[in-house]
């Protein structure tokens, strides 16, 4: 247990209410200088953080959960402990994940686009996810929010992550060095895994090519795990049945970009996460707070040598 308050700086912006929870959490809002930790607050402002922190800055909260801006761009060191807000959006990223899959194997985008009565077109098409292998790149919170949902659907999932160390309610993990016929026997990829040096271009045109022709590909982690080129070859030779993305590369995808309008592609401007982003920040922080205050370890630790 500490007995002095947490000398917390909150930046670049410190409203009366983020002030306030942190203070019951047990923090008082100082300077930077005068600072034992950082609140960063801006999702995309990467420019205003500052170049070098003080010496006594030991943690610093980010508040994404995704990590990959702030290593890229070299701010995150090994000088102090930084934590992000991985986990706490996991359901609503489940949901939404879910929600994808569903309206492409349901084939909502035509019938959303049909000005009248398909059935006869649409009957012997629409597929159920119910009897399916859903093929997850990840086994983080996401994939753990995911697989009793696709459960309750009759679904089963197949994961892949790094270690293949078992996840929960999964028929099958494999670590991603062992991938094997994982592409070819699944029926549909959900990609929920971090962006890192291993995972760009983890979905490209072998990957693509090896699915099944019926399956749809969800991307609800970052844009750059699917090689977006390939995938647009992909849909235009039917290789696959669709795709439901969350995340593009690039963000934003331009107007001209050739993924919007294609009839078997969901898009949505990254809002995966939208119900709770701010709400799941604030846990994290004040969560993290009292842990601090309580000596106990952080939740969301970055670990530089994953890269997430
Ligand atoms: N669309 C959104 O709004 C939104 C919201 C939250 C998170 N995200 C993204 O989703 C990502 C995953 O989130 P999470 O909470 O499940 O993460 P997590 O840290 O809980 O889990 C990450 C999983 O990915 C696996 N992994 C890491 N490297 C891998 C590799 N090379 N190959 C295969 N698997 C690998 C790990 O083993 C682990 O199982 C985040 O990093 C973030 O970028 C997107
Ligand atoms: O990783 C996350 O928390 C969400 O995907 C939001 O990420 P971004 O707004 O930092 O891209």
């Amino acid at each position: 247990m500490r007995s002095e308050p947490l000398r917390l700086a909150v930046a670049p912006d410190a409203d009366e209410a983020i002030v306030e929870m942190v203070r019951q959490a047990g923090a008082v809002v100082v300077d930077l200088a005068d600072a034992q930790a950082l609140a960063w607050t801006a999702w995309t402002d990467l420019a205003s953080f500052p170049r070098s922190l003080p010496a006594g800055i030991e943690w610093v909260q980010l508040p994404s959960a995704g990590v990959e801006r702030w290593v890229a761009a070299g701010i995150i060191d090994r000088a102090r402990v930084w934590t992000s807000a991985v986990g706490v959006c996991a359901t609503p990223v489940a949901e939404h994940a879910l929600t994808l899959l569903l309206a492409g194997v349901r084939l909502l985008p035509e019938s959303l686009r049909s000005t009248e009565w398909a059935r006869t077109d649409l009957l012997p098409r629409v597929g159920t996810l119910a009897g399916t292998v859903v093929g997850i790149v990840g086994g983080g919170s996401i994939a753990r929010a995911l697989i009793p949902a696709l459960a309750a659907l009759g679904a089963e999932a197949w994961v892949v992550n790094r270690g293949g160390r078992p996840v929960p309610g999964a028929v099958e993990t494999r670590p991603i060095a062992e991938i094997g016929d994982f592409w070819e026997a699944v029926d549909h990829v959900v990609v929920a895994a971090p962006q890192t040096s291993d995972t760009r271009h983890l979905v490209g045109s072998a990957e693509l090519d090896a699915m099944k022709q019926t399956a749809w590909l969800i991307n609800v982690a970052r844009g750059p795990i699917v090689d977006t080129e390939a995938l647009v070859r992909a849909l235009d030779s039917a290789s696959i049945a669709g795709a439901g993305l969350d995340v593009t590369d690039p963000e934003p995808l331009p107007a001209s970009h050739p993924l919007w309008g294609n009839p078997r592609v969901i898009v949505t401007p990254h809002v995966a996460d939208a119900a709770m982003t701010l709400r799941g920040f604030h846990q994290r922080l004040t969560g993290n707070v009292r842990r601090w205050m309580a000596g106990e370890e952080l939740v969301g630790v970055v670990d530089l040598d994953r890269g997430y």
